[in-house]
């Protein structure tokens, strides 16, 4: 769950509420001085003594938050407002638009804070008048920079491009997309802004340049308290405390607010229950084994969903494994959880995974880290975001050579032009200092396999690695694959909703339905003759007998936190009978090397 900062949000509510109702609290007069009871001790009339003055100290530090919360906050919502407007229009709007108000921001920066504040207190007296305007002045600059950045990343992605597409007009573009999706910096910048407020009205106060004394500020209190922290602390304890505790709380609350509007801000850690139970020993019967996986992930609402429950699978050297099944059936998570890159909500909390006979899911970070890019490799779906921008491919190669060979090793650039030579990129010592985005995607994808295949690993991982690319690109991209595993004895898992491709390249298939294996064997078996009935509407959907339409699957994936009790095929399986319903079927051995969760297989051969 998201930790709202509970705390923090009552101390700044009953701070602001503390500063509108101060007129009318039951204290005492924040002016009233008695030059006889000075530095009077904490009492019942007085909780927290008298001042120097002997005014009563809580009096006056209610009424300090009244004037240094008013003037903070108001300064940094008018620098906050104004400054997103700025920096919005000058992201979305750019050209002339754009230079003025960079420009004049440039200028802004110009002045040091101090040195404006000088001039505009001897321009226009001390007082809320001259503090308001001069602190959003201070802070507007941080305000048109951050918004502007925000919007120039944001404004060329899809979504925006899409509200464009459907005829929204720039106000609602801004206003409705762009807005929200900024909030999170500037909600931080906010709070960054009103506790240097509070701080720099507060050092005004202090050196004489803020309010003017008698009205009671924590600066003024802070300046007078330092005077005679020697003989009462206490004097300097009290401002300090609050101006401590109110801007923490300023902080926390922005920070939590602004996980609030981001559900990705933060993702829900899952509390790992238990360390994993000691892994079986090594069957090492084949280069990969994959033995009842369980993946859980967080949910917001506190709870955690299994989108991996007992996946288990081997792939033998130089073999492809290919992982079918509809979307959100748990694939990814598989190959996250094989490579130790699942995100922060999630984790392994069953199985175990051996690597030429070595044990994957139980190692430390370090471990993982060292393998990865090592013995596991990943290709990613989309090769243009999967490249660095800013990094010439061949030192992008060049990279994944020097992680796992750092030190003083042979140049590296014959192996980089050989190994973009080997993927089948034509005039590979020029290609090697082209940016990404001056290659074509089939392109990008052979940089991407070349980086995969770069340290010779044992095993590869490919999920969806043609999606993003033409038929013909395809086509070249898969048979380089092949043509690799076949040189190198590599073992590949293929993640893939093409049914053709896996005919086409898989020796063998598991398909995956609701985070189970449902389904699996050689890949020439379980197509010509399928022994679960979600498999053999995969197939009809994909490649229908001569002459027929494609046939869909009617209903939808159920979600993890409302599975079925028996099979979770059952609700949409046109065979489905009583028992079915009553228990989960386990995967059986249906044949040597062919496993099926269907009770009823048999009815289907
Ligand atoms: N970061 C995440 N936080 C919460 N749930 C997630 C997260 N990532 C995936 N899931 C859930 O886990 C389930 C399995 O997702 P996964 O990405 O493995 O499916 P998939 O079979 O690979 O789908 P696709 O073919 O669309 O990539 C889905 O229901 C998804 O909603």
């Amino acid at each position: 769950m998201h930790r709202f900062p509970w705390w923090a949000a009552a101390f700044v509510a009953l701070n602001i509420a503390v500063a509108i109702l101060v007129p009318w609290l039951d204290l005492h007069d924040p002016y009233a001085i008695a030059t006889t009871r000075q530095f009077e001790a904490p009492s019942w009339t007085h909780p927290l003594g008298l001042d120097e003055l002997g005014r009563d100290v809580l009096s006056r530090l209610l009424w300090g938050s009244r004037t240094s919360l008013s003037i903070a906050l108001a300064a940094a919502a008018f620098g906050c407002i104004v400054g997103v407007l700025f920096g919005m229009a000058g992201g979305f709007l750019r050209g002339a638009v754009e230079t003025v108000i960079l420009r004049s921001t440039d200028a802004l920066l110009c002045f040091p804070p101090l040195l404006l504040a000088l001039l505009a207190v001897t321009l226009m007296g001390v007082g809320y008048s001259t503090l308001i305007p001069l602190m959003a002045l201070v802070f507007l600059p941080s305000f048109i920079r951050i918004a502007y950045a925000s919007v120039l990343s944001i404004r060329s992605q899809d979504y925006v491009e899409a509200m464009r597409v459907l005829g929204a007009g720039r106000v609602r573009v801004l206003a409705g997309t762009i807005l929200p999706n900024i909030a999170g910096p500037v909600l931080v910048q906010f709070s960054l802004a009103a506790s240097a407020a509070i701080t720099l009205e507060s050092g005004l106060s202090f050196i004489g340049l803020g309010v003017a004394p008698p009205t009671p500020t924590w600066g003024g209190m802070i300046g007078a308290g330092r005077g005679v922290m020697q003989n009462a602390p206490l004097q300097l304890l009290w401002p300090c405390l609050m101006l401590t505790i109110t801007i923490v709380s300023i902080n926390m609350l922005c920070d939590g607010l602004r996980d609030m509007l981001d559900p990705q801000s933060v993702p829900v850690r899952l509390t790992r229950r238990q360390p994993l139970p000691a892994a079986p020993t090594a069957p090492a019967m084949q280069e990969f084994q994959l033995d009842g996986l369980d993946v859980a992930i967080a949910t917001p609402d506190g709870r955690s969903i299994m989108p991996v429950q007992g996946v288990s699978f081997a792939v033998a050297s130089g073999q492809t494994l290919a992982l079918v099944g509809e979307s959100g059936s748990g694939k990814s998570m598989t190959g996250l959880a094989l490579t130790g890159l699942l995100p922060l909500n999630a984790a392994v909390v069953g199985g175990a995974a051996w690597l030429d006979g070595q044990e994957l899911l139980r190692e430390d970070e370090t471990k993982a880290r060292a393998r990865r890019g090592r013995d596991i490799a990943m290709i990613f779906q989309d090769p243009a975001s999967s490249l660095n921008p800013l990094q010439r491919v061949g030192t992008q190669i060049e990279e994944m050579l020097r992680l796992h060979d750092p030190g003083d090793a042979p140049p590296r650039g014959p192996r980089v032009i050989e190994l973009l030579s080997r993927v089948g990129i034509p005039d590979p010592a020029r290609r090697a200092r082209a940016w990404p985005h001056e290659l074509s995607g089939g392109m990008r994808q052979r940089v991407m396999i070349a980086m995969a295949i770069a340290n010779r690993p044992s095993l590869v991982i490919a999920d969806e690695p043609t999606t993003a690319l033409d038929v013909t690109i395809q086509a070249q991209i898969l048979e380089l694959l092949a043509e690799l595993q076949r040189e190198t004895g590599l073992a590949l898992i293929f993640i893939t909703h093409n049914l053709p491709v896996v005919a086409e390249m898989a020796d063998r298939v598991a398909v995956m339905y609701a985070g189970q294996i449902v389904e699996t064997g050689a890949v020439a078996e379980v197509f010509a003759d399928p022994r679960h009935p979600y498999t053999r509407a995969l197939l009809a959907s994909a490649a229908p007998p001569e002459g027929l339409a494609p046939q869909g699957l009617p209903g939808q994936v159920p979600a993890f936190n409302a599975l079925p009790h028996g099979c979770r095929f059952a609700p949409r399986c046109g065979m489905r009978g009583d028992a079915c319903e009553a228990a989960p079927p386990p995967l059986v051995d249906t044949a040597a090397g062919w496993q099926s969760r269907c009770i009823r297989w048999k009815e289907l051969a």
